[in-house]
């Protein structure tokens, strides 16, 4: 799915300035950019992220690095968005593994400070800078791999689910899955649809309809990760898979990308239905309540 999304950027003008609208580059620019210097190695900090780029092999991996949870907030999510512009835009760059600094937590998904009691605006700013977030992972030209060494509910199931592959530490006690009915939170179609692609239809729904947060051994069964190791391993696994990633060569997947772009349509167009049935249904209970 996450190829579609990559072609469907590439080839599809029209689709594109559709999701630039969800998208807001604008207020990422703005901010300060950590500096990715051409070298052999380098390393790039702001004030959340570290970047790490090997250009022997092409990979940069990303640490999170926002205590104490890595939760998701407008300035954690804008410095993930311009680290994510400077290694797409480096064509040197071929794989991104992304993982946590922080002890026991990869992260715990949307800041839910940044989301209560601020203005309209903060909201609106917020809120567009995780669907940009969403777009750059779902839609990168990366290879990208989630290496996921703690717990990882809602938003950090999210971007986990926007990576190619997800290597989880085997410890019973982190859990990962959309927990957000437990918080009382319907999760946006795009989180649902993102589960679906992962995971498929029927444990989406379970997954969603009772906010199941799974442990490693649950997730993995589920197919939500491909892979448990010991937790000192998770990283190293990571850039070993990428290599065996990196070795495909590049058009091949473009080619598969057809196909789930195919897909992703249908789902779009479902989705929309969807919508416009739901509009016309809630207006109809709404005239039989006024008889
Ligand atoms: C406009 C938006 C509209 C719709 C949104 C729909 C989508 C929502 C998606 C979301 O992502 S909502 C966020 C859901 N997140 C969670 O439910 C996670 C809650 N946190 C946890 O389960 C745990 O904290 C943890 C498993 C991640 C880590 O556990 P542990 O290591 O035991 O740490 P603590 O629980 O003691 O937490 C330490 C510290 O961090 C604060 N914190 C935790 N999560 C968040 C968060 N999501 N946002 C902000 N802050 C968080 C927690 O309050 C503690 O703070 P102290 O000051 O008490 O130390």
């Amino acid at each position: 799915m996450k190829m579609a999304l990559r072609a469907c950027l590439r080839t599809k003008p029209g689709l594109t300035a559709l999701l630039s609208q969800l998208s807001c580059s604008g207020h990422a620019a703005a901010r300060r950019a950590p500096a990715l210097v051409a070298q052999r190695s380098s390393s790039s900090t702001s004030q959340k992220i570290k970047v790490d780029f090997d250009q022997s092999s092409g990979v940069a991996v990303m640490h999170m690095q926002s205590p104490p949870v890595n939760s998701l907030s407008l300035e954690f999510l804008t410095d993930v968005c311009i680290a994510l512009e400077k290694l797409e835009m480096d064509k040197s760059c071929r794989g991104l593994v992304v993982t946590s600094s922080q002890p026991k937590v990869f992260s715990a998904g949307l800041d839910i400070l940044d989301m209560y009691g601020k203005s309209p605006e903060h909201c609106a700013e917020f809120w567009k800078a995780v669907q940009e977030m969403w777009l750059k992972f779902y839609g990168s030209n990366m290879i990208t791999i989630a290496a996921v060494n703690g717990s990882s509910p809602a938003g950090g199931c999210l971007l986990s689910m926007t990576c190619d592959y997800r290597i989880m530490a085997d410890n019973p006690r982190y859990s990962i899955g959309l927990n957000e009915t437990k918080l009382g939170i319907v999760a946006p179609f795009w989180f649902k649809d993102t589960m679906v692609n992962t995971v498929g239809h029927r444990a989406t729904e379970m997954a969603l309809q009772l906010g199941l947060l799974y442990s490693p051994a649950e997730a993995l069964k589920i197919g939500l990760v491909d892979q448990l190791v010991h937790e000192d391993q998770v990283l190293t696994t990571a850039t070993e898979t990428m290599t065996k990633w990196l070795a495909i060569p590049g058009i091949l997947n473009i080619s598969y990308t057809c196909h789930f772009f195919h897909l992703w349509c249908c789902n779009l167009v479902c989705t929309i239905c969807s919508c416009v049935c739901q509009v016309i249904a809630a207006k109809k209970i709404h005239l039989s309540q006024d008889f």
